[in-house]
């Protein structure tokens, strides 16, 4: 493909992932995969430029721009080679009209500003839409991260968390034999240290109540020593099954897995009522530390939405709670730097539960956020996560 031509389809895929985050569609990343699926003349080169010119577009307004052309106009303003693909050449965009549209605004919404933690300083503003490392972590229940990093000459050790190391970004980690046989795991350093901060120990009970597709699950069986009760809770199904596989290959034999009905958790934990030494929470939330990875997500969160996740928030904390053992720690955490999803929330939850205290967690970075911890890319170089970790006297 010419250069015009991948430009012109940068901007139909762009258009694509528009209607998406309006009416919430797939991803961009599963619309990439589909637009090139259809499109089997391109070859590897000309998906990777076509990729990398939509997710400029993206990276650069934080607000939905009304149509893909209008935001790289915008940009061809801002940088002379996109603006020479404007040529109006065959399978080229057309050429530029003097007064056509031109998506406005930075690259974070506005609205969302006044909501972020006060610890997000323009520095951190800035690396809010940065590339994101590869980071990965090492099962111990399978080996150790001196004979994983033997083997991976190119990767860093990265002092934050004990098993955590990172990669080059792009490294091919998907046929790499050490993912195979699941000695290691993908993970970013901030998930890793949350389960670090979860403090988990051989032979305990403990209840990863928003489970997923378990990133974090895994980490739990590892520190556990794959003993005691490990239970991963989720209402949602596809997401749950995603487990069963990985759990095979990282040999985390200790873990049940449990499908809750939204609206009937308690009841259907009812055998954990009071019987946790640990419930981590891992809250569905607007996912805005995670920017650097699915910028689009920018574009789908609203207010209408983010009051959506803070009840759903609130909600999951007074069921975790339910199922803490008195002295048991709960670690509530959200991959979010709105403080009405972190400190404000952990604050609400303790001014109206009296019988709980915030105990601050001994993990190896972040910077205290009321009485939690704030990773953020600048500072800490994981994606963005408030915790907290609270006891139940
Ligand atoms: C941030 S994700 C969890 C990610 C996961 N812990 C990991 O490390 O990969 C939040 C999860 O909460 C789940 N969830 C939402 N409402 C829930 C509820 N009422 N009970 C349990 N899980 C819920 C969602 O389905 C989603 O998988």
């Amino acid at each position: 493909m010419r250069p015009a031509a991948r430009l012109q389809s940068a901007i139909e895929l762009l258009d694509a992932i528009l209607v998406a985050a309006k009416e919430g569609g797939a991803s961009a990343d599963q619309l990439a995969k589909t637009f090139f699926a259809e499109r089997r003349y391109a070859g590897s080169k000309d998906r990777r430029a076509v990729r990398e010119l939509a997710w400029k577009a993206i990276r650069r307004f934080g607000e939905a721009p009304a149509t893909a052309r209008s935001a790289f106009v915008a940009l061809a303003d801002e940088d002379e080679e996109i603006a020479l693909l404007f040529d109006g050449s065959d399978y080229g965009p057309a050429a530029i009209a003097p007064d056509e549209l031109r998506a406005q605004g930075g690259p974070l919404p506005a609205w969302i500003l006044p909501h972020f933690s006060s610890l997000i300083d323009e520095s951190e503003r800035l690396s809010l839409l940065d590339r994101a490392p590869f980071d990965i972590r090492v099962n111990a229940l399978k080996g150790t991260r001196e004979e994983v990093a033997r083997q991976l000459p190119e990767a860093e050790m990265l002092e934050q968390s004990p098993f955590a190391l990172r990669l080059p970004a792009g490294f091919p980690a998907d046929n790499h034999p050490l993912f195979g046989a699941g000695l290691v795991e993908v993970q970013d350093l901030g998930s890793q240290l949350i389960v670090d901060a979860c403090a988990v120990a051989a032979g305990m009970t403990v209840l990863d109540l928003c489970a997923g597709a378990g990133g974090k699950t895994l980490g739990l069986a590892a520190a556990m020593q794959n003993t005691g009760k490990l239970i991963a809770s989720d209402t949602n199904r596809n997401r749950l099954q995603k487990l069963q596989p990985r759990q095979i290959r990282a040999g985390a034999s200790c873990i049940q897995t449990k499908l809750l009905d939204p609206g009937h958790e308690i009841v259907m934990l009812s055998e954990l009522s009071g019987a946790c030494d640990l419930v981590l929470i891992d809250a569905p939330c607007s996912g805005s530390g995670t920017w650097r990875r699915n910028p689009e997500t920018r574009w789908r969160l609203n207010s209408k939405r983010l009051d959506r996740v803070r009840a759903e928030q609130e909600k999951l904390l007074n069921i975790g709670a339910e199922m803490v053992a008195p002295g048991g720690h709960l670690v509530y955490a959200v991959c979010s730097i709105i403080a009405d999803e972190g400190r404000e929330q952990v604050a609400n939850f303790l001014d109206t539960h009296p019988k709980w205290r915030a105990v601050y967690p001994s993990i190896g970075a972040g910077s205290a956020d009321g009485v939690g911890v704030l990773l953020t890319p600048n500072h800490d170089g994981s994606d963005g996560f408030f915790f907290a970790r609270l006891m139940k006297l």
